[in-house]
This record gives C-alpha cells, structure tokens and sequence, in this order.
C-alpha cells in the first residue's frame, strides 16, 4: 500500500505566526513507518521527497507516485535508502542489495521500480536528478567520518556522510547520520542555515518514551517541535535545524538544492539565536 502526502513550501513570515498544531503540520514528518505500506512525504521544497517503506516479512513495490507524473517514481529522481530496521533487501533494475542496520544504498535516475523486502524499515529520500549516475551500496566503512563537538559543550558526536562528494558521486542529494557520544545531548550546535539546500531529518534508535526537542525557524526567530523515535522534521531554506535528546538518539540529515558542498554552512552561534 502506498500513501502520499503533500507539504507546501511555507514562507517564514507565514511559519513566525504558525501556532503548536500548524507548526506541526508542515514541518513535522509522522506516519511514515507503517508495517506492509510504503509511505511518502512529497515536499515543496526542491522537491525533495523523505518516507518509509516497511515491508515486514514480505515485499512492497514503489514504481508509480501520482504526484510526479512520470510512468515511474525515478524516472526523473533519484533516491537515498537507509536501513534503520533488521536485515532487509532493495531491488532495483535486475540488482538485489542486502542491507543491514546502518547501510545507505543509492539508486540513480532511470532505475524503475524499486522493491523493499525482508525485516527492514527502509527510510526512503528522494530529488530531483538531471542525469542517471550508477547505483552504489554504502555501508559504514565506506562512509567518510568526521568528528565534531566536545564533552563540555554537550555536543560531542560523529557525523558518517555516505552520499557526499568525498565517498560517490550523486547529482543533487547528499545523506549520512549523526550519532552523539554517551552524555551529549546536541546535534547541529552551533546551529547553521545554508539557503540554497533544503534539509530533511530524521531521528531514531530512541527509546519510544524519550523525544527530541528539534529548533526550527529563522535563527532570530526560533520554534521547537517535539520529537519521537523514526520521526523527522523538514527543514526550509531558511531555517536552522538542530536539536537536543531527552534520551539517546541518532539522526539521517539528508539535503538537495543548488550545490553538493557539505561545508558551506553558514553557523549561528548560541549568543546570535533568539
Ligand atoms: O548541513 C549539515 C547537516 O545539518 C548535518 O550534517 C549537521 C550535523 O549532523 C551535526 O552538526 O550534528
Ligand atoms: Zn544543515
């Protein structure tokens, strides 16, 4: 079973006067992890799409998505997949990839229909693609690690980008995952904003009690969402996206828009955030 949803592009002087509900209801991605359905989010913003597939034992097939109007979804995308489940399989273009707990696999514009089986909870991201590159697995070894923050700032974790510049060639989307350290709490602090890409989250490995308090909004103008495990947030152009566990937790940051350049961030300090 498949299920689409729409996210409309929102202007931040429309999101500064957005109440608790509204906030929630278009910057918060739920609902997508579904046993036996494949569940997407299409969003405005560079037309990224981010979802589930959870095929539970059995397989499920994602080939046409109304909203692109193309024959097949990637027909004109290409795509991101994270395993955040057990072991599970993809299939695209006569090709089976295993992937474990952790794996990345990329398929490139052109790849058909793609099926989900086996024990996986698949996290599906997707953008736009100007030409069709080739499919490639990536699992943690492959990734390129950075390590960044430190104990006293509460911040110090490892960021494993798999679909960056430095690991494949991809044509507009770059993905990988942050994991905290024991003890520190903050993603993405100091925060940043890099209007030209979109960014879309998505947190788990969180107890099911636990939440994220994730920061939204302009940097002088921020807004929270509370968070729970294999939920996400879409993060527009303008807004920083950061966040703070109650528990531990990991996160898949996933972007597209203008560039690929993963360092071009522009940081906000804590003494600059209102
Ligand atoms: O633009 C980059 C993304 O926001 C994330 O990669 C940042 C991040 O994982 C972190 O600092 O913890
Ligand atoms: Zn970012």
């Amino acid at each position: 079973m498949l299920n689409v949803e729409t996210r409309q592009a929102v202007h931040p002087e429309h999101a500064k006067a957005l109440d608790t509900e509204g906030l929630r209801r278009h910057f918060l991605a739920e609902n997508m992890f579904k046993s036996g359905e494949i569940h997407l989010i299409y969003t405005h913003y560079d037309r990224f799409v981010m979802g589930g597939a959870v095929p539970a034992g059995g397989s499920l097939t994602l080939d046409k998505v109304e909203e692109t109007k193309t024959p097949s979804f990637l027909d004109r995308r290409e795509m991101g997949v994270v395993n955040i489940g057990e072991l599970g399989t993809v299939s695209a273009g006569n090709k089976t990839y295993t992937l474990s707990r952790g794996d990345v696999l990329y398929l490139g514009a052109g790849s058909g229909p793609v099926t989900f089986a086996g024990n996986g909870r698949f996290y599906i991201t997707s953008c736009p693609a100007h030409r069709s590159l080739p499919a490639r697995l990536v699992t943690l070894a492959d990734s390129k690690e950075v390590k960044l923050g430190a104990v006293e700032t509460s911040n110090k974790r490892t960021i494993n980008q798999f679909i960056h510049p430095l690991v494949m060639e991809s044509c507009q989307l770059v993905l990988g995952y942050t994991t905290l350290e024991d003890g520190s709490v903050w993603n993405t602090m100091p925060a940043h904003v890099h209007d030209r890409r979109m960014e879309a989250y998505l947190y788990f490995g969180m107890d099911e009690t636990s939440r994220v308090l994730h920061l939204m909004g302009e940097p002088q103008e921020t807004r929270h969402l509370f968070i729970a495990n294999e939920e996400g947030a879409i993060s527009p152009p303008w807004s920083v996206h950061s966040g703070a566990g109650i528990g531990t937790y990991t996160f898949i940051w996933a972007m597209a828009g203008d560039n690929v350049d993963y360092t071009d961030m522009e940081f906000v300090q804590p003494a600059a955030l209102r």
